[in-house]
């Protein structure tokens, strides 16, 4: 299956995946001097419970945190988005040392990781529905930066000895991935794409400039993950991050001047 190893990676996607090669993919190098400020993008709303936190699990390609999304418990709202967005799922990509990691890059910089919170649109029936729709998801990105501890986080990584290798889940209650969050929710936007297989265009891509932080022994820990399952070589999960795309015509607007 896919990867982002040298032979499964990101350049042979588009061998099983046509749409790696389509007109809105991510992520993108985002140049703050070429995005528009509009006026009429609202800040974002999100509303977020933490009774809602139900896993997080190793799928062999990062390791994600699940939420209940059966009410609008947990949702996105306003923003450059219309309608109501149900957070489904956050998950990380990260590099192997400090320099990489992110997916988006600004102005060619890249952060040592990115976090992204998957939103789903209520207008269509589940997740899976409106993953192929072209307003069918939404996801805020935030970019981690080497700095102080983040407590918050530590929260997450604590969890990491149960779910080391691929298919490996836990339990995990009451986190509140507000707590996530830059200070401030200044962000860029733009119409993209999932950034792994399938790379359905179905994302309105919501970007934050604030980066939160995180130290290096965090980040070690979480190059202590496994692409591998029990019982196989052990590969270290790292580099988890698809290149930036060209932008192909795409605007990108920022909320802020
Ligand atoms: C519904 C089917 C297509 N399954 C999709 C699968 O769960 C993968 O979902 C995702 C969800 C989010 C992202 S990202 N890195 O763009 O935020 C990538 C894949
Ligand atoms: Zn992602």
């Amino acid at each position: 299956g896919w990867g982002y190893g040298a032979n499964n990676g990101p350049d042979k996607w588009c061998d099983n995946f046509p749409n790696a090669n389509g007109p809105r993919q991510s992520p993108i190098d985002i140049v703050p001097g070429d995005a528009s400020f509009d006026g009429g993008l609202k800040p974002l709303k999100l509303k977020y419970d933490p009774s809602t936190c139900l896993e997080i699990l190793n799928n062999g390609h990062s390791f994600q945190v699940t939420f209940v999304d059966d009410t609008n418990s947990s949702t996105l709202t306003d923003g450059p988005i219309s309608g109501i967005y149900r957070l489904k799922q956050f998950h990380f990509h990260w590099g192997a040392s400090d320099d990489k990691g992110s997916e988006h890059t600004v102005a060619g910089k890249k952060y040592p990781a990115e976090l992204h919170l998957v939103h789903w649109n209520t207008k269509y029936p589940s997740f899976g529905e409106a993953a192929s729709q072209p307003d069918g998801l939404a996801v805020v990105g935030v970019f981690l930066k080497i700095g102080d501890e983040n407590a918050k986080l530590q929260k997450v990584i604590d969890a990491f000895d149960s779910i080391r290798a691929k298919g490996k889940q836990t339990s995990f209650a009451n986190f509140d991935p507000a707590t996530l969050l830059p200070g401030c929710l200044d962000y860029w936007t733009y119409d993209g794409s999932l950034t792994t297989p399938p790379l359905l265009e179905s994302v309105t891509w919501i970007v934050c400039k604030e980066p939160i932080s995180v130290s290096s022994a965090q980040m070690a820990k979480f190059r202590s993950l496994l692409f591998s399952a029990d019982g196989e070589p052990e590969c270290c999960m790292v580099d988890n991050y698809r290149p930036p795309q060209a932008l192909k015509g795409r605007a990108v607007r920022a909320s802020f001047k």
